[in-house]
């Protein structure tokens, strides 16, 4: 069958993409502010040194005006500069993260086990914030720092040509060396990126409970700690190589200043002035460029964290042209099934075939690792079979898009999740237009109508809830869902042997007529089967 790649956002190929044209807007009038803070300081030394020679005021009106205007001016180009480039970095960064959320649906959840969950919040949170770098801190400064140092080094030719040979020197120090000295250094200081920290720091919170049972949060802290002085000590490395080219940086400067100064001295009157201050102003947006250029190395190297996250092929191709989504009574049928997960690895389903007729329910069971919720998976099109195939409502499944089939064969996995907000909210999950009184009815069938109120905060995945409860408010979501295909992985486990056949009851006779397969390791649940599959046989 013909497959398409799903669609990858290349969102680190070009993360400014959507915002070009501000950027370009924000570049612009940042150098325009500091050639406008060049040709201030440059008139202002004129018309100092020329004070001091006592002309009459006409001879200083236009240098006075000059000074004025370049004042408002550089004032209000910067204004532009950050509105314009702030603005564009921001929605640079909404877009980021809305690509980077985009192509993640598709490798969830099969796909995403590769990277660790803390590890995946970072690429999106801090990985993604790089780009704001990019645009603020890289662009603008370069922008700016060219052309005012440029339009000064110009200047200072045409008025002293001896002078400018330490200012292009010094230029080209400021400008090309020391961010070049920067950018290598952090290379090689970012190359172990925080990952780390945010990794150990999610492990220690998240396990906080299991470490302090078992005695081993000392050991836990120890490791966080150890991943938190490795990244201190990085960031001192880096500071002190920061200061150390700050302060060259502004030692150049000055020397510059001094050099081009004596050197202008021939020409005497005011030039000598302007072309001092000129070379200490041209040279100013220059000294920005080191953290601009160690900024660049970070942003490059988390926009290819974030590339390496997009380019992570999807576990269940999609198909190029999908067919619609099978309405009606849906049979399912599955003919010598084998999954995978890893090239060459043991089978986790090996030759299973088994049919299920529109309207019946079948039992699955077999001991733990039989297979069991690998089956459920590539019935919901997280996971692709290695061999054989799967036939829903006639048509191979892979014929259909995940997200048809997901609405089609819908239930309670093992993936299964209860966000931390209200029960009423989680349920709606289920069926996005329920009202209130759905929502009791369906809590009445699943025995929790009079146990818990709709606001009632559930907690991280269902922590505020007892495991019994819990797995009620999996079902009642599923059971408001209503998908044609029911899925039922363990559905009553937690639940006291009495409580689970009452539920289990309760569930099935509100689906009777509904194509169901259900999961379970209790014996008990074979009453209810229409057909039953052991895996363990
Ligand atoms: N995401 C995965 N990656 C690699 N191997 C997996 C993955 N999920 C399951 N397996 C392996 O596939 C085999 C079948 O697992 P599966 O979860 O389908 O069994 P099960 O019958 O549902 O078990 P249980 O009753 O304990 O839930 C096991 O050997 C398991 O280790």
């Amino acid at each position: 069958m013909t497959t398409a790649a799903v669609e990858k956002p290349c969102a680190a190929t070009d993360p400014v993409r959507t915002v070009r044209r501000p950027v370009v807007v924000a570049a612009v009038a940042g150098a325009a502010a500091d050639l406008a803070g060049t040709a201030l300081l440059a008139t202002a030394a004129w018309l100092l040194a020329r004070a001091a020679e006592r002309p009459g005021l006409a001879a200083l009106s236009v240098a006075i005006v000059g000074v004025r205007a370049f004042a408002l001016l550089r004032g209000t180009l910067r204004y532009a500069e950050r509105v314009t480039g702030h603005g564009a970095a921001l929605r640079a960064l909404a877009d980021l993260r809305a690509r980077v959320y985009a192509g993640l649906v598709p490798l969830a959840p099969g796909g995403l086990p590769a990277w660790r969950r803390a590890e995946l919040l970072h690429r999106m949170v801090a990985d993604t914030a790089a780009v704001q770098d990019l645009v603020v801190r890289c662009a603008v400064p370069a922008a700016g720092a060219v052309v005012a140092g440029g339009a000064g080094l110009l200047l200072v030719a045409l008025l002293a040509p001896p002078a400018a040979v330490p200012l292009a020197l010094a230029l080209l120090t400021s400008a090309v060396l020391l961010p070049a000295l920067a950018a290598r250094h952090r290379r090689r200081t970012a190359a172990v990126d925080d990952t780390a920290v945010a990794v150990t720091a999610a492990d220690l919170l998240d396990g906080a409970a299991e470490l302090a049972a078992y005695s081993a949060t000392g050991a836990a802290l120890a490791t966080a700690g150890a991943a938190h002085a490795d990244r201190a000590a990085r960031e001192r490395a880096e500071s002190r190589t920061a200061g150390l080219l700050t302060a060259f940086g502004l030692a150049v400067q000055g020397l510059a200043a001094v050099a081009a100064t004596v050197l202008a001295g021939p020409v005497g009157g005011p030039a000598v002035a302007v072309v001092g201050l000129t070379t200490l102003v041209a040279l100013e947006p220059a000294l920005a460029l080191p953290a601009a250029a160690r900024r660049y190395a970070d942003a490059r190297a988390a926009l290819a964290r974030v590339r390496a996250v997009l380019a992570a092929p999807p576990p269940v191709p999609e198909p190029a042209v999908p067919l619609p989504a099978p309405t009606g009574p849906v049979r399912i049928e599955v003919r010598d099934l084998t999954v995978r997960y890893r090239a060459g690895g043991a089978a986790a389903v090996a030759g299973l075939s088994v049919d299920v007729p529109a309207g019946t329910r079948l039992v699955v069971t077999g001991p733990s690792g039989s297979g069991k919720s690998t089956l459920l998976a590539v019935l919901r099109r997280f996971v692709a079979p290695s061999a054989g195939t799967v036939r829903l409502a006639g048509h191979p499944i892979d014929a259909y898009a995940g997200a048809d089939v997901r609405r089609v064969v819908g239930g309670v996995g093992e993936e299964a999740w209860l966000f931390d907000t209200t029960l009423a909210a989680n349920l709606r999950l289920g069926r996005a237009g329920a009202t209130d009184g759905d929502l009791r009815a369906v809590l009445d069938r699943v025995g929790l109508g009079d146990v818990l109120g709709l606001d009632t905060p559930v907690g991280t995945d269902g922590a505020a809830l007892s495991g019994g409860q819990r797995q009620r408010v999996l079902l009642a979501r599923a059971l408001l869902a209503d998908p044609p295909v029911l899925l039922l992985d363990e559905p009553t486990e937690g639940l006291a042997a009495d409580d689970a056949d009452r539920l289990l009851a309760d569930v099935l006779a509100a689906t009777a007529g509904r194509t169901t397969i259900l999961v379970t390791h209790d014996p008990a649940a074979l009453r209810y089967a229409d057909r039953v599959l052991d895996l363990g046989a």
